[in-house]
């Protein structure tokens, strides 16, 4: 790596590991952050993202591997700069205020009296937009403006980068989203490096620039969302970040053949792999017209969100393939209809046969 790469790089965090007693926690991990950039580590409970955040604002020791923070080495073999010296601003999951200070105070809590004298907490609270509630008490304000008060908290030192814990997690369903969509617009606003933790796909793809996904202490793929969808590095992956069709398929260069018909590939590949299409790429044709190509099929089940269908189809293999629509859905439980596929599937790994049922295609994300 050159300079002006570490120049680039707002976290670097090399081949960590930890262990629990006998636990392994984390395994040899690498995740780079470049600045400005918000990075989601999304993944299953118990895979060590709270520990990797940790590690990386100085409250857990790893057994190995290295952290810069802005260039600065802050984790090394001899090297362990304390949190509050390594610039991060943390917020955790509950994004607790101190209840009995007011919006001021909490906000002034970490700084200095020169900071504090100099409008340091005004400006904090002006930037998440509650200029003018310094002197309001936290029970006063609705469930979001406290975390925009937490998020000012930990914005005030004017940190390096920001970790979030489970940020969202403690919210109802509607909070939940709004709360979600203001942080966004907040943290894009303010271009502030900020690395994340949660297991809900749809929170690290709406937010993350960048999502790191995680499974028993390791990152199995760090990409930007869109690209992790259509191009997961594993079945894993594959199913968790989405609902996948995963089928057994020959490819001969740019198509694989499979039981719905050929299937065009987003990346040439030869003999017997598995391949991926999401449940947009299974196109359902009504009626049995066999010019349609595809195979033969009956309608298990229709699921109607309101912007779109899901069907589930049934191929007379035994196959179970799940398909989305735009709109309300064009055929009943019991059709017999035709299933193909829309150009464009991934290969995700080589062809597992020996293993594969032919019940088992479809997987629904976590
Ligand atoms: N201080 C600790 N002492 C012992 N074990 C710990 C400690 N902290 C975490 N662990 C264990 O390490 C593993 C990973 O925990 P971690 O909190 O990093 O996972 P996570 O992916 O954030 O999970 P969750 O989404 O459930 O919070 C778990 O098995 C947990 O019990």
């Amino acid at each position: 790596m050159t300079l002006d790469d570490e120049r680039q790089t707002a976290i670097d965090a090399r081949g960590i590991s930890k262990a629990f007693g006998a636990n392994a926690v984390l395994d040899q991990v690498d995740l780079v952050v470049t600045p400005g950039d918000t990075v989601a580590l999304l993944g299953p409970s118990g895979c060590g993202k709270t520990t990797l955040l940790r590690t990386i604002a100085g409250l857990e020791r790893p057994d190995a591997g290295t952290v810069s923070i802005d260039g600065q080495l802050v984790v090394g073999p001899r090297t362990h700069v304390p949190p509050e010296r390594r610039r991060i601003g943390m917020v955790f999951q509950d994004w607790a205020l101190f209840p009995h200070l007011s919006v001021g105070a909490n906000v002034g809590y970490g700084l200095s009296r020169e900071d504090r004298r100099g409008g340091r907490v005004e400006e904090s609270l002006r930037l998440v937009g509650l200029g003018g509630f310094a002197d309001r008490m936290p029970s006063t304000l609705s469930g979001g403006q406290q975390q925009r008060v937490a998020l000012a908290r930990a914005l005030a030192p004017r940190p390096k980068a920001i970790l979030l814990d489970e940020p969202f997690s403690n919210l109802d369903t509607a909070l939940r989203v709004q709360v979600r969509t203001e942080v966004h617009a907040l943290l894009t606003q303010l271009g502030i490096t900020t690395v994340f933790v949660t297991h809900d796909q749809e929170e690290a793809f709406v937010l993350g620039d960048q999502v790191a996904v995680m499974s028993g202490g390791r990152i199995e793929q760090q990409a930007p969302p869109a690209e992790l969808y259509d191009h997961p590095a594993s079945a894993w992956v594959a199913r968790f970040v989405g609902d996948a069709n995963l089928l057994v398929a020959d490819a001969d260069g740019s198509v694989a053949a499979t039981r719905i018909g050929p299937v065009a590939l987003r990346s040439a590949a030869s003999g017997p792999v598995e391949v991926l299409l999401r449940p947009e790429q299974v196109l359902v044709h009504a009626g049995q017209v066999e010019d349609l190509g595809g195979a033969a099929a009956t309608v298990e089940l229709v699921e109607f969100y309101g912007h779109d269908s899901v069907t589930i189809v049934r191929l007379d293999d035994g196959t179970e393939l799940r398909a989305r629509t735009a709109g309300a859905p064009h055929v009943r439980r019991g059709d017999r209809v035709r299933v193909g596929a829309a150009p464009g599937a991934t290969v995700v790994g080589f062809d597992q046969r020996t293993t594969d049922s032919p019940t088992s295609a479809v997987s629904s994300s976590a």
